[in-house]
C-alpha cells in the first residue's frame, strides 16, 4: 500500500511511513471505524424507516403503482413516493390504515367519494388519478409534488423566531380560499392544516380534500386527531359539518403563520392591522360556529382588506362574548354542502366580509407606503405564475410588433373628432429605475417615529376630508341597478379605496422589489428542502424572465423620457403647479429634475376633494385625490368597446374629450379593493371573461354584462377588453382571460404601439 501522506510504499502492517512518519495504522483504523459506523447506522435508520411501513419499497399497487420511499404520515394514513409504471412518472400515493373501512358501506362511500374528488380540476387543488384498496388498505394516488409543506415552512420560520408578514399572507389565503371554494361544492376540506397545503415558488396546492367526504363520521371523529387547526365539531360523529369547519382551519393557520401556534386568539396588544387580523382569527376560531364567518370567502374577504388597507375592520371578529363589543349578528344559515343556495357567493353578505371604519380609512395612505404583495406573486395573478403556465393566462403578450399607424376608429364619436396635436408622452413613473428600485425605504419610513406622528397627522386630516364629503351617504357596498345612468352613479356614495401618492406613482417599481421576493422566497425554499431545487430553478428562471421584462420596459421609458424631455421641461412648471394644488390627476405625472424624470412621490398632495365629474364618469375618492373615471370602456354604454389600439391612441382619444388615461392606481381604485370588481371569489359568468370551461368568449357591448360592475359603479373592469393605462401597462384581462388574469389585481407592461383585438381602455379624468 502507499502512504497516504507522501505516497512512499509501506507495508501492510506497518505502524508508521518509513519516509514522513505519519501515524497509518491510526488512520487507518479511524477511516474504517467511521464508514463502518456510518454503515451500521444507516441500516439502522433504514430498518427503523422500513418498521413502521405498511408495505415495503417495490410493492406493486393496482398492478401499476410501484412504491418507493414514504414521503409522510399523518393521521389517517401514509404517503408515499411510487412511480407510476405505466405512463413512468413519478405519483404519490396515500395509503389509509385498515381500519378506516369497517364495512363494504364504508368501502363504498371510499371509492365514491374518491371518484368524486377526481373530478376537481382547480389549479389550487391536488389533482386525484385513482384509487381503491390494495389488502384492506384504501388507497389514492394522486399527483406528486415538488414543493414544501407549510408545516415545514412554519416549522423553519418557527426556528428562526420568524413569522409571515400580512402581505406574503394574502396570496396563501386566497389561494386557500379558491381551493375551498371549489371542493366545497361538495363537501368541505375538514381536515385543513398545514401538511395538507404544499407550497411552490408561484402556487400553492392543498391536499385530502376528500378525506371528509370519504371516511364515515365516527371514523373521521375518531381518528381527527387533536390537531389545533381541524375544527372543534368533527370530533363528534352527531355534527354535520358545513363551510364553517374550513373557516375555522384558515382562522387557525393565520394564526400559526401570524402569531405563531401558541397564540390566543384575541389577546394580541399592537399595531393596527395585526390586531385586527387576531380579531379576525377569534372570529373564524369561535368555538361554536354560529359565531364564525359563514364562508371562508367571507373571511377571506376580510383578510384582504386588512392587508390592502392596513384598516381596522368595523366588525372583524366581533364574537358575542366581547363584552365592549355589540353582540354579532347569527351568521346566515349555512345551507349544507351541496344543497341549493350553498353557493359560497350568497352567503357574502356585508356583515359577513366587515366593512372599513370610516376613521380608519386615512390611515391607508400610511400603510400602503410599505412593499404590497409579496408572495402574492404565488397568486394565479402574477407573472412567474403566468410563465409557469402559459396556457392558463390568455395575456395579450404578443411580441410587441413595431409602432403600427393608428387603426381607424370604430366609434363615430373618435371618427368625428378634430385631429389633436398630440402632447409630448408622459414618461411612465417607474419604469426607468425599476430594475434598481426597491420600496423598502418607504417601508422603513411610515415605521419610523416621523413617519408615525406624520401618519397620525394626516389621518386626523383625512378623517375630517373624508367625513366632510361623506355626509350622511349610505355605503355602496350592495351594488345599484346595473341599469342605473352612469353619471346618476357619480352621485352615489363611492367607495374609499385605498391608495397612496407613493403607491399610485410606484405602482410599478413595486414590481422590482416583487422580483426580489420571489427569488427570497425561492432562496428560502432551497435552503429548507433540497427536493425544491426544481421549484427553485422554475421560479428563477420565471424571475430572470421578469427581470428582463423590466429592464426592456425601463428602456423604453428611458427612450421616451429622451423624446419627451424638451417639451417636458416645458410644460415643467405646470405639472408643478398643479401637482401643489392638489390635483389627483398628477399623481402620475414626472416631475422634472434637470431633465431626469422620477416620480412626485416625495411630495405627498393634499386629497384633491372636488366631486363634479363629467357626464358619464363615476366619481372614485381616494386618499391620493378624487379622480372621475368612465363607468364603461371606451367608447361607451352599449357600444362595442373599441379595440385594438393602441397606447398612443387611446391617450388621444381621451383627449380629445379633455380626459386623460388612468393611472395604473387609479385603475385598481376604480376595480375596488377586492381580487375582482364584485368580490374576493371569482365567477367567471359575472364578466365578460373566458367561460367556466376556459373558453373564450367574444367582444361585448360595453356593460352588457350587468353584474360586472365594480363598487365604484364601474362596468367591464375585467373582462372584455384589456386597458390601457397611463404606465404603458394593460389590465383586468379581456374576454379571453380567466380568473389569473380577468383580476383587479393584474396587469402587464405592454410595447405602447401595440393594438390588439382584446384591448382598449377607459378614460379618467379630474373633478370640477
Ligand atoms: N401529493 C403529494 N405530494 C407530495 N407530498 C405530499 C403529497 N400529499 C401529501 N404529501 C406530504 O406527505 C406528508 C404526509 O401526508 P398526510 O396527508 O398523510 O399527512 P397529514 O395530513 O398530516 O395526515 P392526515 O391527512 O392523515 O391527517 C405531508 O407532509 C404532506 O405534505
Amino acid at each position: 500500500m502507499l502512504c497516504h501522506q507522501c505516497g512512499s510504499p509501506v507495508e501492510d502492517d506497518a505502524q508508521k511511513c518509513p519516509n514522513c512518519g505519519v501515524g497509518l495504522r491510526r488512520a487507518r483504523r479511524k477511516t474504517k471505524t467511521s464508514a463502518e459506523g456510518l454503515r451500521r447506522m444507516t441500516m439502522e435508520l433504514k430498518a427503523l424507516d422500513v418498521q413502521g411501513l405498511y408495505f415495503p419499497p417495490g410493492e406493486v399497487i393496482a398492478e401499476r403503482f410501484k412504491l418507493e420511499e414514504r414521503i409522510g404520515e399523518g393521521s389517517f394514513g401514509q404517503v408515499y413516493r411510487a412511480e407510476d409504471t405505466l405512463i413512468e412518472t413519478d405519483v404519490a400515493i396515500k395509503l389509509f390504515a385498515t381500519d378506516v373501512l369497517r364495512t363494504p358501506i364504508d368501502e363504498e362511500r371510499f371509492l365514491k367519494a374518491t371518484r368524486a374528488a377526481r373530478a376537481l380540476t382547480q389549479r389550487n387543488v391536488v389533482r386525484l388519478h385513482d384509487s381503491g384498496v390494495h389488502k384492506g388498505h384504501p388507497w389514492v394516488s394522486m399527483q406528486h409534488l415538488e414543493g414544501l409543506s407549510l408545516d415545514k415552512v412554519l416549522k423553519m420560520r418557527g426556528e428562526r423566531g420568524q413569522r409571515f408578514e400580512l402581505d406574503e399572507l394574502e396570496p396563501i389565503v386566497q389561494q386557500i380560499t379558491l381551493a375551498l371554494q371549489h371542493i366545497g361544492r361538495d363537501y368541505p376540506h375538514g381536515n385543513l392544516k398545514p401538511q395538507n397545503i404544499i407550497l411552490m415558488p408561484d402556487l400553492l396546492k392543498v391536499t385530502d380534500t376528500y378525506v371528509l367526504a370519504a371516511l364515515a363520521p365516527e371514523v373521521f371523529a375518531g381518528r381527527a386527531d387533536e390537531s389545533p387547526f381541524v375544527a372543534p365539531e368533527l370530533r363528534s360523529a352527531s355534527v354535520v359539518p358545513d363551510a364553517r369547519v374550513d373557516v375555522y382551519s384558515v382562522g387557525a393557520l393565520i394564526k400559526a403563520m401570524v402569531f405563531g401556534q401558541e397564540h390566543t386568539p384575541g389577546s394580541y396588544q399592537g399595531e393596527s392591522p395585526l390586531e385586527a387580523v387576531d380579531a379576525l382569527v377569534r372570529r373564524a376560531m369561535a368555538f361554536d360556529r354560529s359565531e364564525r364567518y359563514a364562508s371562508v370567502e367571507a373571511l377571506s374577504e376580510d383578510f384582504s382588506t386588512i392587508v390592502d388597507t392596513g384598516l381596522r375592520l368595523a366588525n372583524a371578529g366581533v364574537v358575542s362574548e366581547a363584552p365592549a363589543a355589540p353582540p354579532a349578528p347569527p351568521a346566515p344559515p349555512v345551507a349544507p354542502p351541496g344543497a341549493p343556495g350553498a353557493d359560497p357567493l350568497a352567503q357574502e353578505t356585508a356583515m359577513d366580509i366587515g366593512e372599513p371604519l370610516e376613521d380608519d380609512i386615512a390611515t391607508v395612505e400610511v400603510k400602503r407606503s410599505s412593499q404590497k404583495p409579496e408572495l402574492i406573486d404565488m397568486l394565479p395573478t402574477n407573472e412567474v405564475d403566468r410563465d409557469a403556465h402559459p396556457t392558463s393566462a390568455k395575456a395579450p403578450v404578443a411580441p410587441a410588433p413595431p409602432v403600427a399607424p393608428p387603426a381607424e376608429p370604430e366609434a363615430p364619436l373618435a371618427d368625428d373628432a378634430p385631429e389633436l396635436e398630440e402632447r409630448p408622452p408622459v414618461v411612465p413613473t417607474q419604469v426607468a429605475a425599476a430594475p434598481k428600485a426597491k420600496t423598502t425605504p418607504a417601508k422603513r419610513e411610515s415605521k419610523s417615529p416621523a413617519g408615525l406622528i406624520a401618519a397620525v397627522v394626516l389621518v386626523v386630516v383625512l378623517i375630517a376630508v373624508f367625513a366632510l364629503n361623506r355626509g350622511g351617504e349610505d355605503d355602496a357596498a350592495e351594488a345599484p341597478e346595473p341599469v342605473a345612468q352612469a353619471n346618476e352613479v357619480s352621485e352615489e356614495p363611492q367607495e374609499e379605496v385605498a391608495s397612496s401618492p407613493e403607491a399610485d406613482a410606484g405602482a410599478d417599481v413595486d414590481e422590482a422589489a416583487l422580483q426580489a421576493e420571489r427569488e427570497a422566497f425561492g432562496a428560502l425554499l432551497a435552503q429548507a428542502e433540497p427536493q425544491t431545487e426544481k421549484a427553485v430553478s422554475d421560479a428563477t428562471q420565471a424571475a430572470q424572465t421578469r427581470a428582463e421584462e423590466l429592464a426592456e420596459e425601463a428602456r423604453a421609458a428611458e427612450a421616451a423620457a429622451t423624446e419627451a424631455a424638451p417639451a417636458a421641461v416645458a410644460q415643467a412648471d405646470s405639472s408643478a403647479s398643479s401637482a401643489s394644488a392638489g390635483n389627483g390627476s398628477s399623481a402620475s405625472q414626472p416631475a422634472q429634475t434637470g431633465g431626469a424624470t422620477r416620480p412626485t412621490q416625495q411630495a405627498p398632495r393634499p386629497a384633491a376633494n372636488a366631486t363634479d365629474c363629467p357626464p358619464g364618469m363615476l366619481l372614485v375618492r381616494a386618499n391620493a385625490g378624487n379622480f372621475c373615471v368612465d363607468a364603461y370602456e371606451y367608447p361607451g354604454r352599449g357600444r362595442t368597446p373599441k379595440n385594438r389600439v393602441t397606447w398612443f391612441e387611446a391617450r388621444r382619444l381621451c383627449a380629445q374629450d379633455n380626459k386623460r388615461l388612468c393611472t395604473m392606481s387609479e385603475w385598481r381604485s376604480a376595480c375596488g379593493g377586492a381580487a375582482f370588481p364584485y368580490g374576493n371569489s371569482y365567477d367567471a359568468d359575472r364578466c365578460n371573461t373566458a367561460d367556466e370551461d376556459g373558453f373564450e368568449r367574444s367582444l361585448a357591448a360595453a356593460g352588457s354584462f350587468a353584474q360586472c360592475r365594480s363598487r365604484s359603479g364601474a362596468f367591464d373592469m375585467t373582462g372584455n377588453v384589456f386597458e390601457w393605462v397611463e404606465e404603458q401597462r394593460v389590465a383586468g384581462g379581456g374576454y379571453d382571460s380567466e380568473s389569473d388574469v380577468a383580476s383587479c389585481r393584474y396587469s402587464s407592461p405592454k410595447a405602447p404601439g401595440s393594438g390588439e383585438a382584446n384591448i382598449g381602455f377607459r378614460c379618467c379624468a379630474s373633478p370640477e
